[in-house]
């Protein structure tokens, strides 16, 4: 049975789904040093942003298949890292979405009524209704700085309590800004009309300290700034400067640079100054939502099925996973078959998507085919996850065309790869009832399933040649399963395509050749 550790606090409902499947171990709060040394025991790890999964403790998770981050950040995680060594990341990317917009407007509104402090005050026994005079958010303006997700549900809410909405998003069109009812404007701009400034942003190379001293010293010092996002996106010394200056109305943080935060500025600021303890994703529904996704993504990659939510395969959402499914065997096996066809190292693969497959969404064939291909070298190292990196480790040219217009099948794949020893091909298409067939090998239509052993020779199309491969591998106490051949012209050259029931013994290929007629012969097991 497989083993999962839960390093963070997770729902039981996440519990309960791993159980199915997994032997759980929930050990919360491991120093680094003690993760590393009981990581190898491990088919999975279940976290929250509580636990660093650093390359170190990816290298030491040697049986590690899957790390899966019940939340959307995964910036505590070493991704790249993970990818080298075919780990799947999965996050669950919709479940703390409103928990984390109501967090960010909580956050608004307590800014703009001083409600903490004034709760602390009433509690020590004080009746202070001068100190903590606020302003309302009707008709203010608002500054997203990222519509993503959680940026168009605080647009909504913000709309719908009669403020005006700005939004920066490099990454979104005008019109989808519009319709969420935000004009679409730069930053420098954003900062310097806007009342509250809420940052929905990714922690990226690009965004950390997207706000510092020279942004922040453009805001009106009425406005309050809202991080619910990521720690570090805005400079701590520098806000804690402008708030202590009075150059800005004031601020609310839910995530820091260093967290739990430590020794700092921010804790000695007054009512200006709002902090809670990284809580945007903690409520009892966003908690349900994202143990369950993410446990259930754990449950079916330790299944052996493909995740919805994996973040290191790119083009796998789960829409496209779904219309490509069947698609995913045949160009995985297609990949596997020529691959040993060609024998030795491949320079080159050509992969055609053909007919219904020519499509930009047809990219995880792509990755499918290239796990195929380099099956025989690394076994079960290459998934979805590192075939394409493990590829261009190898110097694998991969040219992808895409043609629609090949009809002969709904959807086809066409595969070429060349080696040091030569160039073969394969074609291959769902036929009947989804199943897979090889409609094509070196350029010779065939029409047969693929099965676990095959014989595959080029020969001369001429006669006798099929009762004598027959009685040779019959001396060889070889039984054939099916046998088909494909020619292009009588009496030209052929292939032939045998389906057999056990692998080939040891010397048999050199005596198949030897046999008058036939070119070549090569035996696949797949
Ligand atoms: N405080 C919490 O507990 C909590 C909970 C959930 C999510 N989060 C964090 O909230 C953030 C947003 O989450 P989401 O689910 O809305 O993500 P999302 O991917 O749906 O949206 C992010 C948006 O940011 C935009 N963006 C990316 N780079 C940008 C840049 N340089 N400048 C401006 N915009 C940029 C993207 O185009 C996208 O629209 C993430 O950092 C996530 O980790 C925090
Ligand atoms: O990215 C997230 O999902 C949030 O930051 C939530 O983090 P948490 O799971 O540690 O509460």
């Amino acid at each position: 049975m497989s083993k999962v550790l839960v390093s963070d606090p997770i729902d039981q409902a996440g519990i309960d789904i791993l159980s199915q499947v997994a032997t759980v171990d929930v050990k919360t709060g491991l120093k680094p040093a003690e993760l590393i040394e009981i990581i190898g025991e491990y088919d999975a790890l279940m976290i929250r942003s509580g636990t660093r999964v650093t390359q170190e403790i990816i290298e030491a998770g040697t049986q590690l298949k899957i790390i899966g981050r019940a939340g959307v950040g995964v910036d505590n995680v070493d991704v790249p890292a993970a990818t080298r060594k075919g780990i799947v990341v999965v996050n669950s990317p919709e479940g703390n979405t409103i928990a984390a917009a109501e967090h960010a407007l909580a956050m608004m509104l307590s800014l703009s009524r001083h409600i903490p402090d004034a709760n602390a005050s009433v509690k020590r026994g004080e009746w202070d209704r001068k100190t903590f005079v606020g302003a309302e958010v009707y008709k203010k303006t608002l500054g997203v700085v990222g519509l993503g997700k959680i940026g168009s549900h605080v647009a909504a809410v913000a709309k719908a309590m009669g403020m005006k909405l700005l939004a920066y998003d490099p990454f979104i069109s005008t019109e989808r800004a519009e319709q969420m009812g935000c004009q679409l404007v730069e930053l420098d701009l954003l900062m310097q009309q806007a009342d509250y400034i809420t940052l929905h942003i990714p922690k990226t190379p690009e965004t950390t300290h997207l706000i510092n001293a020279k942004t922040l010293a453009k805001m009106k010092p009425t406005a309050r700034i809202i991080n619910c996002a990521r720690g570090g996106i805005i400079d701590e010394a520098a806000l804690a400067a402008a708030i202590k200056e009075g150059k800005i109305g004031g601020a609310a943080l839910d995530v820091f640079e260093s967290e739990p935060l430590g020794e700092s500025d921010l804790r000695s600021l007054g009512k200006d100054l709002i902090l809670t303890p990284h809580l945007g994703a903690s409520t009892t529904e966003a908690q349900v939502n994202v143990a369950i996704d993410v446990a259930e993504q754990i449950r079916d990659v330790l299944l052996g099925l493909p995740a919805r939510s994996a973040v290191n395969i790119p083009g796998f959402g789960p829409d496209v996973l779904e219309e490509l499914k069947p698609y995913m065997q045949l160009a995985e096996t297609l990949g596997n078959l020529v691959g040993q066809l060609v024998g030795g190292r491949v320079e080159t693969l050509n992969i055609t998507l053909q007919g219904e497959l020519a499509t930009n969404k047809s990219q995880p064939l792509v990755v499918a085919a290239l796990k195929g291909l380099l099956y025989q070298a690394l076994r079960e190292r290459v998934n979805y996850v590192n075939a394409s990196i493990e590829a261009k480790e190898r110097g694998i040219r991969v040219i992808e065309t895409r043609d629609a217009s090949a009809r002969d099948y709904a959807g086809s794949l066409h595969l070429e790869a060349t080696g040091t020893l030569g160039t073969h091909s394969v074609t291959g298409a769902l036929l009947g009832d989804k199943e897979i067939h090889l409609t094509d090998v070196d350029g010779f239509p065939i029409n047969v399933p693929p099965s676990k052993y095959m014989l595959f020779t080029l020969h001369r199309d001429m006669p006798g040649i099929i009762g004598k491969l027959g009685s040779l591998l019959g001396s060889f106490n070889v039984n054939i399963a099916s046998m088909q051949v494909g020619r292009k012209i009588v009496r030209g050259d052929a292939v032939m395509a045998l389906s057999i029931d056990d692998p080939l013994p040891e010397g048999i290929l050199d005596e198949i050749t030897k046999v008058p007629g036939i070119r070549d012969a090569y035996t696949v097991t797949l």
